[in-house]
């Protein structure tokens, strides 16, 4: 969002929430082309399944880096059969209930649950084979291909909670595109996506086309409780109908971390790329802990739990109004000698909504320190994703960031992207310029995270905002200001 920052959706942040029965028109540039998405992000209306795909073409008279002959794009879901609304009642209950994992993975809003497309294929289970005659309206929707053909393959994943893994049985995929940034391309088996992110990858159709073949998508990082979602490859002139004849491909384990990061690792900026500033000017350290306040479970950052106020901080900070959030600086860091392999020992935390105040057109570093959460021995994945920003992903490494890390920068070409993982008791220090006038959310792209506080917010250069559309801010104190002018 460049220069429509009232246009970024973050209710609370950038605008007020679209009561039922309003209209918002959203009007932005779309500066780069590339494979995104759009979600609602009021509550857990996401987890509701308030999304859809965003892909900006190259302009006219550019092209792609790479080539293909057909291109398909999958959304990547989860899918609770409870409400979301009851999800949040659970999550903001005394005691805490937790939301479990979901009932299903979705490919384009498809998936299985109850049965298995693959059941033949799986001995041990009883679970039985999917009957789909192809016209349902669940029936997995399938690809069908030409042999000897490259395709382009868009993913985006805007699971509330699942962290993935996706496969094509018998094809390598080569990766070329994340976040709507071109990669050094990469050729791998399988590939992880968290939430947040999108990926382009190409494949070709080098397999024997009497056969159809498996996609596949698991659960990484939760030990998986949901089954595996799946769809078929149907190459022409097989007919669709027929499941293929191979097993589907095996998903690494949960919990092999190690094989997340060689992944994450392989992700590299594309040569001729832009590089990231060699120095910093503010290094923002973001604790990720899982603590108690007042008996409810909360994430916090630095030992505070987002909660967003009511007026929106972008309305509030252009109106110049003081009480509409805390002013105080939030913290910058956590004490030095804090443990994080153990839980929190002091799991008092408390609720904030200050925010990070930043110089405009100042680099910026943030290490996001991961943690044990209340559990022992329990620490796990959370994508973070930036608003208004890409960032470049400089490393990614275990343990306690400490300042000797930073050898293990990568200055040279890491990867621009606008949403990054840290992996259990790990760290990732990303780098960005805050060269966008606006308020910007940062926070866990898992939903119950972020509805449990998982965030924190950036502003920068909102002086240089010019004329923001009143009907962003039609409540909380803007609202009344706005009221009383008519
Ligand atoms: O936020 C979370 O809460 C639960 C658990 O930690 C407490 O029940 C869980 O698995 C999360 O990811």
């Amino acid at each position: 969002m460049f220069g429509t920052p009232w246009a970024d959706g973050t209710a609370s942040i950038s605008q007020c929430a679209i009561n039922p029965g309003e209209t918002f028109i959203y009007r932005f540039k779309v500066p780069k082309a590339g494979t995104y998405f759009y979600h609602g992000h009021y509550g857990m209306q996401r987890s509701a399944g308030l999304y859809g795909s965003l892909i900006v073409d190259v302009a006219k008279g550019e092209k792609e880096p790479f080539q293909y002959d057909g291109e398909f794009n999958l959304l990547l879901s989860d899918w609770w059969h409870k409400a979301s609304e009851e999800q949040e009642v659970a999550l903001s209950s005394k005691p805490f209930r937790w939301i479990g994992e979901p009932q299903t993975l979705l490919i384009n809003g498809r998936g299985q649950y109850n049965c298995s497309l693959a059941a033949k294929f799986n001995k041990s289970s009883d679970v039985p084979t999917c009957q789909f005659s192809g016209n349902e309206q669940c029936a997995p929707q399938t690809l069908h291909v030409q042999p000897n053909k490259t395709y382009r393959l868009r993913l985006a994943s805007t699971t509330a909670l699942a962290s993935l893994n996706f496969a094509i049985g018998n094809h390598k995929i080569k990766v070329v595109e994340a976040d709507g940034n071109y990669v050094q391309p990469f050729v791998v088996d399988e590939m992880d996506i968290y939430s947040g992110e999108s990926y382009s990858i190409l494949f070709k159709t080098d397999q024997d086309p009497s056969q159809n073949y498996w996609i596949s998508l698991s659960v990484r990082g939760r030990l998986p409780k949901t089954p595996e979602a799946r769809t078929i490859l149907n190459y022409s002139p097989s007919s669709p109908s027929n499941l293929p004849n191979s097993p589907p491909p095996v998903a690494p384990i949960w919990n092999d971390y190690n094989h997340s990061k060689t992944f994450s690792n392989k992700i590299l900026s594309q040569i001729g790329s832009p590089k990231p500033p060699p120095s910093f000017d503010r290094r923002i350290i973001l604790l990720n802990t899982q603590n108690h306040i007042d008996g409810y479970i909360k994430w916090s950052i630095n030992n505070v739990s987002l909660l967003l106020p009511t007026t929106p901080y972008l309305g509030s900070i252009k109106f110049g109004l003081k009480g509409a959030f805390d002013h105080k600086k939030p913290p910058q860091t956590y004490p030095i000698d804090y443990n994080v392999m153990m839980p929190a020992p002091n799991t008092n935390a408390t609720y904030g909504n200050g925010i990070y105040m930043l110089d405009f057109n100042s680099t910026v570093d943030v290490i996001l320190q991961n943690a044990n959460a209340l559990a022992v021995n329990v620490s796990e994945i959370h994508p973070w994703h930036l608003h208004g920003h890409d960032f470049w992903v400089l490393a990614y490494g275990d343990g306690k960031f400490t300042k000797e890390d930073e050898k293990k920068f990568n200055l040279k070409n890491p990867p621009l992207r606008n949403t990054a993982v840290i992996f259990p008791y790990g760290w990732t220090a990303l780098r960005f310029v805050a060269n966008n006038p606006g308020v910007w959310a940062f926070h866990c792209h898992i939903e119950p995270h972020l509805h449990m506080g998982m965030g924190v917010v950036f502003a920068e250069g909102v002086h240089l905002i010019g004329k923001v559309p009143n009907d962003a801010f039609s409540c909380g104190l803007t609202g009344k200001i706005l009221n009383h002018k008519g």
